[in-house]
């Protein structure tokens, strides 16, 4: 199969899904690539509509051992007719259960071809400098990772004709999914003096959850503690407040410190 165009999309508040993603891209080094970036609510509201002539690269991170639950309504309305399709999850190096199988499950039922899907680690989004997790990743070798299998891609559509050609590429996981898919409410941002109410945290919010006008508004209803406003914010005015999130944090870098490599299925 020749393949000249890619579609990436992905979901990414803190940015290391996009870097994934856009690795093995990279690798696979197509005549052109346009980027569907999902993060923002407006952008989701664009349905996606894909060929069979083009490779749709499908990226999200693992929130609780699922897919973002959030997704969902983007995803399955994904209209694919037989397109070869790559599914990438990313996570914290804790672990990603079911997320990658369930990734798969989606985008096949939109009229997906899965032909490869991988499982990379990306730094925590609860990980800051007094308890980080996985910090810095994707670093170097992940990124040269990613790249490779981008190659290993392009290798396999060399080989195969159509994607009727290609057997079923098998992930771990169960069905009926592990993992959560409820995240917490919680009231976990402190806002401190440094806030110079630029707006930063309202734009890169992935829910809008947080009051354009007033930073110190976060509406604890729509927020998932994806951390982007804190990753984000150009005075590292904003932090976590004692309670469920940072005690998370101090557990994950505590539990979960021993490096963990990504792994690919093709
Ligand atoms: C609500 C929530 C739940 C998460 N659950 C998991 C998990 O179950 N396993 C894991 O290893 N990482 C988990 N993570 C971490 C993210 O999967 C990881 O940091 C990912 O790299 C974030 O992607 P992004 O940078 O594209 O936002 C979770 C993060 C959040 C915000």
């Amino acid at each position: 199969m020749k393949l000249e165009s890619v579609k990436l999309a992905y979901f990414s508040p803190t940015g290391t899904t996009k870097a994934v993603v856009q690795g093995i891209a990279h690798g696979i080094n197509p005549s052109t690539v346009e980027l569907i970036d999902i993060t923002r609510p407006a952008a989701r509201k664009q349905p996606l509509q894909t060929s069979e002539n083009e490779l749709l690269i499908v990226g999200v991170p693992v929130y609780m051992g699922r897919v973002p639950a959030l997704l969902n309504e983007w995803l399955n309305a994904i209209q694919a007719h037989n397109t070869p399709t790559v599914c990438v999850v990313v996570y914290g190096n804790r672990v990603y259960d079911d997320a990658l199988l369930e990734l798969k499950n989606i985008v096949t039922k939109c009229g997906c071809i899965p032909i490869a899907c991988a499982a990379y680690i990306g730094e925590h989004s609860f990980s800051n400098s007094e308890t980080p997790t996985a910090q810095g990743r994707p670093d170097k070798d992940d990124l040269n990772h990613a790249e490779a299998f981008g190659q290993k891609i392009h290798e396999k559509l060399q080989s195969i004709s159509s994607t009727s050609q290609d057997s079923d590429v098998q992930v771990p996981g169960t069905y009926p999914y592990g993992g959560v898919t409820e995240l917490w409410t919680v009231d976990f941002i402190a806002v401190s003096d440094d806030c110079s109410q630029c707006g930063t945290c309202a734009e890169v919010c992935p829910v809008g959850a947080i009051d354009p006008e007033n930073s110190n508004l976060t509406d604890t209803g729509k927020c998932i503690t994806c951390c982007a406003c804190i990753k984000n914010c150009p005075q590292n005015a904003r932090s976590m407040k004692p309670g469920l999130v940072k005690d998370a944090s101090v557990r994950l870098h505590t539990l979960y410190s021993q490096r963990k490599e990504p792994e690919f299925f093709i």
